[in-house]
C-alpha cells in the first residue's frame, strides 16, 4: 500500500481505462504510437509502431480536457494572488490534483488520474522524510552537497518551494477540501507530497489562463537532451480572464473587431483562429532522428536541462551532459568580490565590467579556433547562448570567459574594490589587456597539451611588463591561482571530498539496486568531481609553467 492512501484500493493503472477515457475528451493521438512499459519497468513511455516523418501530429489535447487550476473543481482558495507564476502555481496545482483524487471515480479525470504513477516519486526535497525517502534517501542526500542538484534546490527555495513552503501551503488550505464519498476528513500531508510530485514531474506551461497544467497522453512522453522529437506548443496569447483564443468580450479590438492579442499574426492565422471550433495543445514531430519503427519518441522537458535540474525536478538522471555544466552563482560571487557590499553604486560598475567582458568575449581574433590547433582543447569557453553572464565550467572542461574576466579584472584593481573607475588604464586598453591575456593563456595551455619542444615566448606574445603596463605577468598568475582556488573550493564542499575517484565508483557500484537515490545522487556527484579535478589538474599545469 502507498503511504498517501489515494486510490487506495483500487485496481493497477490501466493503459485500456486511460485510452477510454482520451476517446471521451476528444484527444487524439496517433495511432502509430503506443504507450509500453519503461525498460526497467518503472513507468510508462511512447513507442513508434513505424518511421515517422516530419511535422507528423503527435497528439491533439483540447484546452478543455487539462488539468488545471481553472478546469479542477477544486474551490477557490482565499488570499491566493492566481496570474503569477512560480512557486504558488505548482502548489495551487497539486492541491488541485488532491481535491481530484479525494473524489476518486467522481472526479471527471478519474480515467487519466488512475494511469498516473502511484507511488511519490523521490524527489530530493523529500529525501529526508523517512515515509518517501528511508534510509536510502536520508544517505542520499549527503552526496548532494556541493553540487548543481544543491545549487539547483537553493533555487527552488528562492521560487517559495522549499520543503517549509510546501508544508506552510497545505497547512493554510487543506481544511477547505470539501470530503469526498472516499475521504471524510482531510488527508494527511503525505499525499500533498504525492500530488506534488506528480505536478512538478508532469506539468507543461500552457498560457496565461490555465498557467501551469497536466496534459494527458502528452505527459507519458519521456525526456531527452540530445535527441528529443517533440516539443509542446500552445498559443499561449490567449485572455488571461476567460482564456479564449478567438477575440472575446473582455478585448480591445481593432478597426476590423479583431483582439490586438492577436495583432502579431498574419491574416490567414487569425482567420483560422476566428473561425475554430476549438483551442487544442498540439504536439507534432519535429525531429526525425531516431524516430524509428519500434524506438522510442522523444520530448524536450527544455533546453540546456543539467542532471542537476533533472534530479530536483523530475526525479532522475540520464548522464546525457547537457546544459552548461557546472554554475557558480553569479551575485554569490560578486559579493565575495564586492565583500558583500552589493549596492547600486556597484551595480553600475558590475554592468561596466560586464560590458568590458562582453567586448573580449566577442573578440574576432580570440573566437577564431584556428589559431589554438582544436576547440576542445581551449581552457577557456564562449558565453553561455542562454544566460550572456552566466559563470560556469563547461562539460569539456572550459571556464566561461566570464569568470577569467572577472578575476582578471579583480585582480588588476590596485584599490578595495575591482570598480571599472579604479581599473588602471581606460577602456580600450583594458580590453586589449584582457585579450592579450586569454590569447597568452590559450597558447601556453596548447603548448602544455602537445607536448611541444618549443615553449611560448612571453615577450613575443605583447604581454611583456613594460612601463606602461607594469605586472602583467604576475597579474595573469594571480588569475590563474584564483582560478585554482575557485575549483578547490567547488570540491571542498563536496561529501568526503577527499575520496579518490575509484574508491567513490567502488562505493557506488556496490549499492544494493533499491538504493536507488544513492545511486542517483553518487553519479552525479563523482561526475561533477571528474569535471573539477581534470580542470584542476590542467590549471596547476599552467601555473607551473608560468612559474
Ligand atoms: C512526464 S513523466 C514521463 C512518463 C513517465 N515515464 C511515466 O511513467 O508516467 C516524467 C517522468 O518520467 C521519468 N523519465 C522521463 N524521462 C526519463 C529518462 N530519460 N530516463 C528515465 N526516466 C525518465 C521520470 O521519472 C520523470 O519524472
Amino acid at each position: 500500500m502507498t503511504s498517501h492512501g489515494l486510490l487506495f484500493n483500487h485496481p493497477a493503472p490501466s493503459r485500456e481505462v486511460l485510452k477510454i477515457w482520451l476517446d471521451g475528451q476528444g484527444i487524439i493521438y496517433n495511432e502509430d504510437l503506443e504507450i509500453s512499459e519503461m525498460e526497467d519497468g518503472d513507468g510508462w513511455r511512447i513507442i513508434a509502431k513505424r518511421d515517422m516523418d516530419l511535422g507528423e501530429l503527435i497528439c491533439e489535447i483540447p484546452k478543455t480536457s487539462i488539468l488545471s487550476h481553472r478546469t479542477s473543481s477544486c474551490p477557490t482558495l482565499p488570499d491566493l494572488e492566481i496570474g503569477t507564476l512560480g512557486g504558488q502555481t505548482i502548489l495551487h496545482l497539486s492541491l488541485c490534483l488532491l481535491h481530484e483524487f479525494r473524489l476518486a471515480e467522481e472526479s471527471p479525470f478519474y480515467g487519466y488520474l488512475q494511469s498516473l504513477p502511484r507511488e511519490t516519486i523521490s524527489l530530493p526535497i523529500f529525501w529526508d522524510i523517512p515515509e518517501i525517502g528511508g534510509e536510502d534517501g536520508k544517505k542520499a542526500k549527503k552526496w548532494l552537497n556541493g553540487t548543481e542538484a544543491e545549487r539547483e534546490l537553493t533555487i527552488r527555495d528562492k521560487e517559495g518551494l522549499s520543503l517549509s513552503d510546501i508544508q506552510n501551503f497545505y497547512e493554510k488550505y487543506s481544511t477547505l477540501l470539501p470530503n469526498t464519498s472516499n475521504h471524510n476528513k482531510p488527508s494527511s500531508i503525505l499525499s500533498y507530497y504525492y500530488c506534488f510530485s506528480i505536478i512538478s514531474t508532469r506539468a507543461f506551461m500552457i498560457d496565461l489562463y490555465h498557467l501551469i497544467a497536466l496534459c494527458p497522453f502528452a505527459d507519458i512522453l519521456n525526456h531527452n537532451s540530445n535527441y528529443s522529437n517533440t516539443s509542446l506548443s500552445s498559443d499561449d496569447f490567449v485572455c488571461h480572464l476567460c482564456g479564449s483564443l478567438k477575440t472575446c468580450k473582455h478585448d480591445f479590438k481593432n478597426s476590423n473587431g479583431i483582439s490586438f492579442r492577436l495583432n502579431h499574426l498574419n491574416k490567414k492565422d487569425i482567420s483560422k483562429i476566428e473561425n475554430d471550433e476549438k483551442d487544442t495543445i498540439e504536439l507534432k514531430v519535429e525531429n526525425i532522428i531516431n524516430i524509428k519503427k519500434n524506438k522510442e519518441v522523444w520530448n524536450s522537458y527544455g533546453d540546456g536541462i543539467n542532471d542537476g535540474k533533472l534530479l530536483v525536478e523530475w526525479g532522475f538522471i540520464n548522464q546525457e551532459f547537457s546544459g552548461e555544466g557546472l554554475i557558480w552563482n553569479f551575485h554569490q560571487e560578486l559579493n565575495f568580490i564586492y565583500k558583500n557590499k552589493i549596492e547600486n553604486e556597484n551595480e553600475i560598475e558590475i554592468e561596466e565590467i560586464s560590458k568590458l567582458i562582453d567586448k573580449v568575449a566577442q573578440n574576432k581574433n580570440l573566437s577564431n579556433f584556428d589559431h589554438y590547433e582544436d576547440e576542445n582543447e581551449r581552457l577557456l569557453c564562449e558565453q553561455s547562448k542562454l544566460d550572456k553572464r552566466l559563470l560556469n565550467l563547461d562539460h569539456d572542461g572550459k571556464i566561461s570567459i566570464n569568470i577569467f574576466g572577472w578575476l582578471w579584472f579583480y585582480s588588476s584593481s590596485s584599490s578595495e574594490y575591482p570598480m571599472s573607475k579604479n581599473l588602471d588604464y581606460n577602456e580600450e586598453e583594458n580590453v586589449k589587456m584582457l585579450i592579450k591575456a586569454v590569447d597568452l593563456l590559450e597558447r601556453i595551455w596548447s603548448v602544455i597539451n602537445h607536448d611541444h619542444q618549443v615553449g611560448v615566448n612571453i615577450n613575443e606574445n605583447n604581454i611583456q611588463d613594460d612601463s606602461k603596463h607594469p605586472n602583467q605577468v604576475n597579474q595573469l598568475i594571480r588569475v590563474v591561482k584564483q582560478v585554482i582556488k575557485m575549483l578547490r573550493e567547488r570540491l571542498s564542499k563536496m561529501y568526503q571530498p577527499e575520496m579518490n575517484q575509484d574508491d567513490l565508483f567502488d562505493l557506488r557500484d556496490s549499492l544494493d539496486p533499491k538504493d536507488k537515490n544513492q545511486y542517483m545522487a553518487m553519479t552525479l556527484s563523482i561526475n561533477e568531481r571528474v569535471l573539477l579535478r581534470s580542470t584542476l589538474n590542467k590549471w596547476e599545469d599552467v601555473l607551473a609553467y608560468l612559474e
